[in-house]
């Protein structure tokens, strides 16, 4: 069956200590960047995200050797995100998260340099202009995707239902049915503000074709939430040497004059 955004065959290659090339040939919108509030310019034409999730698509979660990945049915319209810096309405395919060996780093972009202890990426891409998910990795404004920093502190509800699936994918290429999951459960709840800017993917192939929306609130999640994230490997259950998964980020990409744009002022 055409798993959900049919990434996990491809996301498969990816692998923590990649062989691939680190520098992508003229990458100058490379990402995770650092974002230096008081350089971002205020956008008043930027307008409000307008998620709309249905439980419903949620299909299964699969550990790919480098995170895990809650997937997606990205056969139809059902799960979509669309406004905000968004001309297209994109299509939900699967989220993710990256996280530290401890509660000091773990994030893939930085606000004034603050470290998070993980962040979730909500993977959309653009279905008025693709057919497929594997075609928008390619093209410029092909994926739209939601980055929100997750700090310790209280237990997330909604979180737990995930956290409690999470022992049953410990090792890479496992797999296992999961449903009714809403991710807007994982959004901030006070504020929708976020900052904006034009990058890349931050695994293999790297592309530059994503529009990121990083949210300026963070969710919180406790400490054994995190651990059990700690508990995934990044080998396969027949390997000889265990590898833990953690510290799954990509160093910091160069600016390169790009301009980041907030929703707020
Ligand atoms: C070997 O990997 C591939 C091979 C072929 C295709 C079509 C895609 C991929 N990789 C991929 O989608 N990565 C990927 C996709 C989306 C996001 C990220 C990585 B992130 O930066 O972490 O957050 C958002
Ligand atoms: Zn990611």
């Amino acid at each position: 069956n055409l798993t959900a955004c049919s990434s996990k065959y491809v996301l498969s290659a990816v692998h923590p200590m990649w062989k691939g090339p680190l520098v992508v040939p003229g990458g100058d919108r490379q990402s995770p960047i650092d974002i230096v509030v008081r350089k971002s310019v205020f956008d008043s034409e930027l307008k409000p995200l307008k998620p709309k999730y249905d439980p419903d698509t949620c299909q299964q979660i699969y550990n790919n050797g480098y995170s895990f990945l809650v997937e997606y049915d990205d056969t139809t319209d059902k799960s979509t995100l669309s406004g905000g810096p968004l001309q297209n309405s994109f299509r939900l395919c699967q989220f993710h998260f990256h996280w530290g060996e401890n509660n000091d780093w773990g994030s893939e972009h930085t606000v004034d340099k603050r470290l998070f202890p993980a962040e979730l990426h909500l993977v959309h891409w653009n279905s008025e202009k693709y057919s497929l998910f594997e075609e928008a990795v390619m093209e410029d404004n092909g994926l739209a995707v939601i980055g929100v920093f997750l700090k310790v502190g209280k237990r997330h509800e909604g979180l737990q239902k995930l956290v409690d699936a999470l022992p049953a994918i410990r090792h890479k290429g496992s797999e296992v049915e999961f449903s009714h999951f809403d991710p807007g459960c994982l959004l901030p709840s006070d504020t929708n503000d976020y900052w904006t800017y034009h990058g890349s993917l931050t695994t293999p192939p790297l592309t530059e074709s994503v529009t990121w929306i990083v949210m300026k609130q963070h969710i919180e999640v406790s400490h054994d939430q995190l651990a059990v994230f700690r508990s995934l490997q990044f080998t396969a259950v027949d390997e000889e040497v265990q590898k833990s998964m953690v510290n799954n980020f990509r160093v910091q990409q160069p600016l390169r004059g790009r301009t980041v744009r907030s929703s707020f002022t």
